[in-house]
């Protein structure tokens, strides 16, 4: 077995919603196959679709066959399966948290250390907080009890503080866990290996040579079940508030003093505290909106957002989203940070793209800038996980003629796997490690950068841009470059790294 932790109790509200449904089961199922798990540890899952374990464990099952690596393996289902229990029950009423403290209680197995984790929107955490307080399940005379919030950590820069305040009434600082799964991707750490385990981009990596650095996330999957939670929260909070807003402190951070969890934050919230706040009157400069209609994505038709189900028909949701953001400090001073997020888009990339300026002199060009000529730094986040360095070569044959050629570096052998982001955080949990979780302080940052699109958004109006699902978004988004010679990046394309796909 390998670092296996200590036995404990996950309860995992929303267990039949998606989050739990795609991400954190398979995590766990991935750490039990791995033998990460304790053979004491044990599950408890709850929703409101399913009337019973077995129509919870079947339905899980099937789900598990589309999405662990390797396919399912009986033996460990089994295993898996013998760990967990499911509860029915609706949240919003009190005696759902007896039940939930009666079974927890009669010790069917369940170890007292208990991680309690939100698989919900954000307006119930509070709530639910509060109500396992009032059964007591918070107390920790016999085991710790830690609570995870899932992102968004509430719906705006005041609903945060509200939340805030209401948990530190249940719970110390150390029991919460501010979770944003993209901390917790093996890829985006590497962004801070990359940057400061080399000393080659370290020169580089400022406002002398970097002219702009856009952070991309682009999936083609649409809403599906979650339209309840979807249309209240949008693409602002869904992805930018916490991942986007996360990678970009990565990409921009100064060197931390180590990688202990203060550190990391310290340096992050500088970050986040250098941005330039968007004017209220100008929002339009700065941030664009859309939201997907009818479309094709690869060889299937899909229906507009409004169509989903749960979905208010006249909804002026976002399902996509970009940012252009300032930081204003001595390294980045002049460089636009741009960021962009969309559902039903042509292809998944999440990925950094970092635009160098142009050569000063054009030796091998016509007098005229050509704008294919800059460097670029692609860093792969999934599911194309290369590192691509794109420069200008001679092309062989004519005197001084120029061409684009990529160095590619993989990110992982092609015989390596890479660990789910959940799978990580989850024992972080159990190791009471939250370095990797983010501190209430860089939350209500991040809140304070998106607070006024969010408002100005908060109302239908034309600036709310329909876009063909299984296109790269709305085309006013290129409205956000400063130059013509500025243009998004959408893939890294047949990265030469000789990695198989997982
Ligand atoms: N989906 C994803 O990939 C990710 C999501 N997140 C975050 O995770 C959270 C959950 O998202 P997601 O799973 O997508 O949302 P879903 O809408 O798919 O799931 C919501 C879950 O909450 C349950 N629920 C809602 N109301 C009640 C209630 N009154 N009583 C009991 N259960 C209730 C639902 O149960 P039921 O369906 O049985 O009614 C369902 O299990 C969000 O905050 C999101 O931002 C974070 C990272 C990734
Ligand atoms: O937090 C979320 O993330 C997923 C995308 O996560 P990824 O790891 O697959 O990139 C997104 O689909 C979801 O809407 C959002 O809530």
């Amino acid at each position: 077995m390998n670092n296996m932790t200590e036995p404990c109790t996950f309860v995992i509200f929303g267990a039949t919603g998606d989050l739990a449904r795609g991400k954190l089961l398979p995590a766990l199922y991935h750490l039990d196959a791995a033998g990460r798990l304790h053979p004491g540890t044990r599950i408890l899952t709850t929703g409101r679709r399913h009337p019973d374990r077995d129509a919870w464990l079947s339905e899980t099952r099937a789900d598990l066959s589309g999405t662990v690596r390797g396919g399912l393996q009986q033996e460990v289902f089994t295993r898996f399966a013998d760990r967990v229990d499911y509860m029915q029950g609706d949240l919003r009423q009190a005696d759902f948290y007896k039940q939930l403290q009666a079974r927890l209680a009669d010790r069917q197995g369940f170890p007292a250390d208990t991680a309690f984790y939100m698989a919900l929107g954000a307006s119930d955490y509070a709530g639910v907080i509060e109500n396992l307080d009032r059964v007591a399940l918070l107390e920790e005379q016999l085991g710790w009890r830690r609570v995870v919030i899932e992102k968004p950590f509430g719906n705006d820069l005041q609903s945060a503080a509200i939340l805030q305040q209401k948990l530190s009434n249940h719970l110390r600082e150390e029991q919460i866990y501010r979770i944003d799964h993209y901390l917790g991707k093996e890829t985006v750490r590497n962004i801070l290996v990359f940057r400061f385990g080399n000393v080659l981009m370290e020169p580089l990596w400022n406002r002398d040579t970097i002219d702009h650095i856009q952070i991309i996330h682009a999936e083609p999957q649409g809403i599906g079940k979650r339209g309840a939670t979807y249309d209240a929260s949008g693409a602002l909070r869904d992805m930018i508030q916490s991942h986007l807003l996360q990678l970009l402190t990565f990409v921009a951070m100064e060197s931390p003093v180590s990688m202990a969890a203060e550190a990391l934050h310290a340096e992050k919230l500088k970050v986040l505290k250098s941005i330039r706040p968007i004017p209220a009157d100008r929002i339009g400069d700065y941030a664009v909106r859309g939201q997907y209609d009818a479309g094709k994505v690869g060889p299937d038709d899909v229906i507009a957002y409004r169509d989903e189900g749960r979905v208010a028909a006249d909804s002026h949701t976002e399902t996509f989203a970009a940012l252009k953001l300032h930081i204003d400090n001595w390294r980045w001073a002049g460089v636009p940070f741009l960021l962009r997020t969309g559902k039903r888009m042509t292809a998944k990339q999440a990925m950094v793209a970092i635009c160098f300026k142009q050569p000063p002199q054009q030796f091998f060009r016509s007098s005229h800038i050509r704008c294919d000529a800059s460097n670029w730094l692609l860093i792969g986040i999934q599911p194309n996980e290369c590192l691509r360095l794109e420069m200008t070569v001679k092309a062989p044959g004519e005197a001084l003629a120029t061409r684009q050629t990529a160095l590619d570096a993989a990110f992982r052998k092609a015989d390596e796997t890479v660990n789910d982001a959940y799978e990580e955080l989850l024992l972080d949990i159990v190791r009471g490690d939250r370095s990797l979780f983010l501190s209430y302080e860089e939350v209500t940052q991040a809140w304070q950068i998106i607070d006024p699109v969010l408002k100005a958004w908060s109302k239908p109006g034309e600036d709310l841009h329909l876009y063909p699902a299984g296109s790269w978004g709305p085309r006013a988004a290129d409205r956000l470059f400063d130059s013509a010679c500025q243009s998004w990046r959408h893939t890294l394309g047949a990265c030469g790294c000789g990695m198989e796909k997982l």
